[in-house]
């Protein structure tokens, strides 16, 4: 991963304020929303000032990704042109099923990176290929629309979605691409945001969707390495290479072992920390 992905922030492409709001907001991506935010009555109008938005600019440092309606639909295909041609970052295809769907798109928007929604059953079955798809960037659960296919209810820990948020995640791992964790849709609940955005870091997932600004501060602070991960970290670097310049191949660091493969996690850890901090000071 080259950039923090610790949030993303859904903006509805049909809310002028929002989408000025945006520019002064401390999100690692803004996820420009044609789909389900915007109401059919207004999808052309939306279209047309998100181009006129992003032309404008002013969105800093932030992840410019915009997610386009299903291409079956009947704005998909011209949204697709549409964002071809818009100073963004990348396009996020909704309800993905398989790889062909993103061979469909691929040849619509040039060589902007593609992102894939993953909300469908099929889209669960099929993640190693569509992970392993060349044009993909990342993926982004949709936690809604999976609850609803797959006609789960609501839960306090997600137990009900969890095989389909590990089946994504270990696919876009496999094939090194950004994974970002579902919506929290009570977004005045903070307790039930924090504990979902450490439920997400736990299992790996590099950042959370979010639907409201006042999420920011949270899933910025999960998703991010805390300072006692960092300072493990600094130390097991220095054990190790200790333990290498006597020939020996492993450390200990607080009574656990320290191989290789931990010394990979602590760069990982530094490197997160340090992008974190290039991306805040730009
Ligand atoms: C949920 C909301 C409708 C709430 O909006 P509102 O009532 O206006 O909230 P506030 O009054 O608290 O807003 C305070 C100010 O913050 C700005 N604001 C609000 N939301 C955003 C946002 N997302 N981005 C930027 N700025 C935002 C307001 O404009 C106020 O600013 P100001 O007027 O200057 O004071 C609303 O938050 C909202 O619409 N959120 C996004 C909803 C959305 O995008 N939904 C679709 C994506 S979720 C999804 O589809 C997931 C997936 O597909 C799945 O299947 O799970
Ligand atoms: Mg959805």
């Amino acid at each position: 991963m080259t950039r923090p992905y610790r949030s993303a922030l859904y903006i509805p492409a049909s809310r002028s304020r929002a989408l000025a709001k945006a520019r002064t907001l401390q999100t690692d991506a803004i996820l420009f929303d044609l789909e389900d935010a915007v109401v059919p009555s207004e999808k052309v109008a939306a279209r047309a000032a998100l181009a006129e938005a992003l032309a404008e600019g002013g969105y800093g440092p932030r992840a410019r990704i915009v997610r386009i309606n299903a291409l079956e639909t009947e704005w998909g295909r011209d949204d697709a042109l549409a964002v071809a041609d818009m100073d963004c970052d990348g396009v996020l295809l909704p309800k993905v099923n398989g790889p062909a769907d993103l061979d469909a798109l691929a040849e619509l928007v040039g060589d902007l990176p593609i992102w894939a929604m993953m909300e469908t059953p099929l889209g669960v079955l099929n993640a190693a290929s569509i992970c392993a798809h060349p044009r993909l960037a990342g993926i982004v659960l949709g936690t809604n629309d999976l609850a609803k296919d797959l006609g789960t209810r609501s839960s306090q820990f997600r137990e009900p979605l969890l095989f389909a948020l590990q089946t994504c995640l270990v696919a876009a791992r496999a094939y090194g691409r950004v994974a970002l964790d579902g919506v929290y849709n009570a977004f005045r609940d903070m307790e039930g945001l924090a504990h979902e955005c450490a439920q997400g870091r736990d299992m790996g997932f590099d950042g959370k969707s979010l639907i409201h600004p006042d999420q920011l501060e949270l899933a910025n602070a999960a998703f991010a390495p805390s300072a006692d991960e960092i300072d493990l970290a600094e130390r097991q670097i220095a054990a190790f290479a200790e333990a290498e310049a006597k020939g020996e191949g492993v450390a200990v660091v607080d009574g656990k072992i320290v191989e290789n493969l931990h010394i990979v996690t602590a760069k990982a850890t530094l490197a997160k920390r340090d992008a974190i901090e290039e991306l805040e000071g730009a």
